[in-house]
C-alpha cells in the first residue's frame, strides 16, 4: 500500500470495512451477554487484522487504524486486539533488536503470536519505578526468573490479556549480579500456541466489567518463578550478556518509548470521538423542536436557543483546532522517533513533555465536551442507541490510561519549570518553550483579533509557569524537595494545561495563516478559531485577568463577543459537521443520522429489546406474581 496520511488511511479503511463481507453487517450488542459480546467483537477484530494484512500495511500504518471512527464500527464494545496493535507490535518494533524483530515478527503478522503490553500492577500504575514484578538473571541457565512476589504485584489491566493474548511484553524490575537495574521489557509466552492453555507458572484471567469498552478484554497475570530465555529481554536499548554483565540504555527512559507513542495516538484518536459526538448533537439540535411556537407556527429548533448554541458550537470549533494540533504532534513524534533510533535523544525530553500535556488536555477537553454534547440531547442523549454514552466511556478512559492526566501534566510541568529556571538544556530551534525565555508578548487585547487572543493565551501560560517556578524555588529553600513540589501541585497542573492551550492555539494560528487554497475556507477557519479562543477565555476568565492582561471590561466584552460569534457560526453548523465526512453507519446513532429521521429510528431500536418479544414477559409472572407482593 502506498504511504498515506492518517486521514487518508482512515477514509480508505472506513470504506473498506463498510463493504467488507465479514464486517459490513453489524448486530446490536446491547442485549448480548459478556461472553457473546466478546466473541462478536473478537471475530470482527480478527477480520480487521486480516484486512490490514490484505492491504499490506506496515506497522506504522497499523497504529493509524486505531482511529476511533473505524474501530468504533468494527469493535463497538472495545477491540480485544487494540493493545496488540497499538502497543505490543510497536514495542517489538522499537525496543527489540534486529535479531529479535526477525525472530518474532513473522509469527506476529501471521497471527500465531497475539500479544499485550503488561506493565500496570494492582498496586502500581502511575509510579512505574515502583513495579514489583522481578526478572532475575541466572547466568548458569541463561534465563530470567520472572516472579510476582504477592497479589498486589499481579499485572492488572493489560488489554487483550484476559482471554485473547498468548504473549505479553512484561515490564519488570531487572536484577543482574544481585543489582537492581530498573524497569525493562521482556517478551513472555503466557499461553500455549496450540491449546491456548496458560503455561506452567502462569495465572491469567479477565478482570471483569468496566464503565465501558467491556470487550477490551483487560486481564490479570501472575508469575510463579517462570523461566524466560535471555534472548527474550528486548535488547535494542539495554542489554544483558550471557555472563550477566549489563549495558545501560542510551537514554534512561528508553524503555518508556511505547508510552510516548501511545499518548500521541490517544490524543489524535480522542478527537475522532469528539467529531462523532459533535455530529450527532448538531444534527439532533436541528431536528429537535421544542417550545412555544414562533411566528411561523412552528416550535423552535433547539439550536436556536442561545444556551444550546453554547453547549454545541464551541465543541465543533474544538474538533478543528484539536485535530490540527494533534496532527502536528504526530508529525513531530515521527521525526523525533527516527532521531532517537539514530542515537540522538536531544529532542526526547520536549517530545515527552508535549505528548504528556496534549494527551491530558485533549482527553480532558474531549470527555467534558462529549458529556456536554450528550446533555445537549436531553433525555434521548441518555439512550445507549444515541451512542453518546459509549463515546464518553471511550474518551474518559483516555484520561486515565497511558498515564493518569494529573500525573502527565506534572511531567510537563517538571519540564517547564526547569526551562523557566534555566536548569535544563536550552530548547532547540522551533521548540514550543522558547516563549519562556523571551519577554512576554505585549500585543494589547482586542476582541475580534485572534492574534491578540493568542498573545493573551501566551501570557497566561508564561505567567502560570514563571509564577509556580518561583514559588517552587522559594519553597525549596525551606523544605525538602518532595514537600516543596507537593505545595505547588495544583498550580503546576494549571501551568502545564495553560502551556498545552498555548501550544494548541499557536498550531492552529499557523494552520489558518498557511491556508491559501480558498478565501472562503480561510474565513471559516478564522471564525472557528475565534469561537475557540473566545470560549477558552470564557472558561478561564480569572486566569486571563490575573496573567493575560485582560480587564474586567475585556471579560464582559468577550462574553458578548462569544455569543455573537456563536450566532454567526450557527448557519454553518451542519456543513461543518458534514465536512467530517462520517457515513451514517460509522456514526451509528439514532440521533445523528444524516436524514434526521430520529423518532422512527428510536422506535426501531426499541423493537430489539428482548422484553418486547412477548406481550407479557415470563419474568413478570416468575418474579412478581409468584411473590404475591
Ligand atoms: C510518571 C512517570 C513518567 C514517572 O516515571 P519515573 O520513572 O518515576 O520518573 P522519574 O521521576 O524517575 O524521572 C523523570 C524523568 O524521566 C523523564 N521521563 C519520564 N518519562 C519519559 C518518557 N516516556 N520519555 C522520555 N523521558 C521521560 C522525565 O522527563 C524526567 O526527566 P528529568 O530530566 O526531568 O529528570 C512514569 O512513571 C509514567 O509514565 N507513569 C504513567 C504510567 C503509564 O503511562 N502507564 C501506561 C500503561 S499502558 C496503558 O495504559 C495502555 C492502555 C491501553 C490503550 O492505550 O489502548
Ligand atoms: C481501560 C483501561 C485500559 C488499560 N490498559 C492497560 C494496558 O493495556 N496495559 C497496562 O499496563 N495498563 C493498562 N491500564 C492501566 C493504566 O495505565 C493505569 O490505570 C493508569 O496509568 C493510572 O494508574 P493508576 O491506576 O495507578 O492510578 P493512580 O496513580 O493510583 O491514580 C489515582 C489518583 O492518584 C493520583 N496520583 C498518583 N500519583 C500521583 C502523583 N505522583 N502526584 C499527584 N497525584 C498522583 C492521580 O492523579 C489520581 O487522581 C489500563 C487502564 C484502563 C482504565
Amino acid at each position: 500500500m502506498v504511504s498515506r496520511n492518517r486521514s487518508q488511511v482512515k477514509d480508505h479503511l472506513g470504506s473498506k470495512v463498510l463493504n467488507h463481507p465479514e464486517l459490513r453487517n453489524t448486530k446490536a450488542t446491547e442485549y448480548m451477554s459478556h461472553e457473546e459480546k466478546y466473541r462478536y467483537n473478537l471475530s470482527r477484530a480478527t477480520a480487521m487484522l486480516k484486512l490490514i494484512d490484505e492491504e499490506g500495511m506496515d506497522v506504522n500504518e497499523i497504529s493509524k487504524v486505531m482511529s476511533h471512527t473505524v474501530s468504533g464500527f468494527t469493535t463497538p464494545d472495545g477491540n480485544p486486539l487494540a493493545v496488540h496493535q497499538v502497543m505490543f507490535v510497536p514495542t517489538l518494533m522499537n525496543q527489540a533488536d534486529d535479531d529479535q524483530v526477525s525472530r518474532w515478527l513473522g509469527d506476529v503478522f501471521n497471527g500465531t503470536i497475539v500479544g499485550t503490553y503488561a506493565q500496570t500492577e494492582l498496586s502500581h500504575g502511575t509510579f512505574v519505578r515502583g513495579l514489583r514484578t522481578t526478572a532475575t538473571y541466572d547466568p548458569a541457565s541463561r534465563t530470567f526468573d520472572l516472579h510476582t512476589p504477592d497479589v498486589s504485584a499481579a499485572k492488572w489491566w493489560p488489554g487483550g490479556l484476559g482471554t485473547t493474548a498468548n504473549h505479553a511484553v512484561v515490564m519488570a524490575q531487572l536484577y543482574t549480579d544481585g543489582q537492581p537495574r530498573g524497569i525493562h521489557p521482556f517478551m513472555v509466552a503466557i499461553r500455549d500456541r496450540e491449546t491456548h492453555r496458560p503455561l506452567p507458572g502462569i495465572t491469567v484471567g479477565e478482570i471483569g466489567p468496566k464503565l465501558g469498552q467491556n470487550t477490551l478484554n483487560n486481564g490479570y497475570l501472575l508469575f510463579d518463578h517462570v523461566k524466560v530465555p535471555r534472548e527474550n529481554m528486548l535488547m535494542r536499548n539495554a542489554r544483558v550478556n550471557e555472563d550477566g554483565s549489563y549495558t545501560k540504555p542510551s537514554h534512561q527512559k528508553a524503555s518508556y518509548g511505547t508510552m510516548v507513542f501511545t499518548r500521541v495516538a490517544i490524543a489524535l484518536d480522542t478527537v475522532d470521538a469528539l467529531q462523532i459526538a459533535a455530529t450527532i448533537a448538531a444534527r439532533y439540535s436541528i431536528v429537535r423542536r421544542q417550545g412555544e411556537p414562533r411566528d411561523d407556527g412552528q416550535e423552535p429548533q433547539i439550536i436556536d436557543y442561545q444556551t444550546q448554541q453554547l453547549k454545541v458550537l464551541p465543541h465543533i470549533a474544538a474538533c478543528y483546532v484539536l485535530r490540527a494540533s494533534t496532527a502536528r504532534l504526530w508529525e513531530h513524534h515521527t521525526h523525533v522517533t527516527s532521531e532517537v533510533r539514530g542515537g540522538d535523544t536531544a529532542l526526547l525530553p520536549e517530545l515527552h513533555a508535549t505528548a504528556c500535556c496534549l494527551k491530558a488536555l485533549v482527553t480532558q477537553d474531549c470527555s467534558e465536551a462529549i458529556e456536554a454534547l450528550r446533555l445537549s440531547c436531553g433525555g434521548h442523549g441518555y439512550m445507549t442507541a444515541s451512542r453518546l454514552p459509549a463515546l464518553y466511556a471511550y474518551a474518559t478512559a483516555g484520561a486515565t490510561y497511558e498515564g493518569e492526566n494529573t500525573v502527565l501534566l506534572l511531567q510537563t510541568a517538571r519540564y517547564l519549570v526547569k526551562q523557566a529556571g534555566g536548569s535544563h538544556a536550552p530548547p532547540a530551534a522551533g521548540s514550543a518553550v522558547t516563549y519562556l525565555s523571551r519577554p512576554a508578548d505585549d500585543t494589547p487585547f482586542a476582541v475580534g483579533s485572534p492574534a491578540a487572543y493568542v498573545a493573551a493565551v501566551g501570557r497566561v501560560a508564561r505567567g502560570r509557569v514563571t509564577e509556580v517556578a518561583a514559588a517552587l524555588q522559594a519553597d525549596r529553600q525551606t523544605m525538602p524537595e518532595a514537600d516543596a513540589w507537593n505545595q505547588s501541585l495544583v498550580q503546576l497542573v494549571a501551568a502545564a494545561l495553560a502551556h498545552g492551550r498555548y501550544f494548541v492555539v499557536r498550531e492552529f494560528a499557523e494552520v489558518v495563516s498557511q491556508q491559501s487554497s480558498s478565501r472562503a475556507i480561510q474565513q471559516m477557519l478564522q471564525l472557528l478559531f475565534s469561537v475557540y479562543l473566545a470560549h477558552a477565555v470564557s472558561r478561564a476568565e480569572g486566569d486571563f485577568i490575573t496573567y493575560g492582561g485582560l480587564t474586567p471590561s475585556d471579560i464582559r466584552l468577550n462574553r458578548r463577543h462569544l455569543l455573537r460569534l456563536l450566532a454567526e457560526l450557527r448557519p454553518h453548523m451542519i456543513p461543518l459537521t458534514d465536512a467530517f465526512d462520517l457515513p451514517d453507519r460509522l456514526i451509528n446513532s439514532t440521533l445523528g443520522a444524516w436524514d434526521g429521521d430520529v423518532y422512527r429510528r428510536m422506535f426501531e431500536q426499541a423493537s430489539h429489546s428482548p422484553l418486547n418479544t412477548d406481550e407479557v414477559p415470563a419474568s413478570f409472572h416468575q418474579a412478581m406474581l409468584r411473590s404475591k407482593l
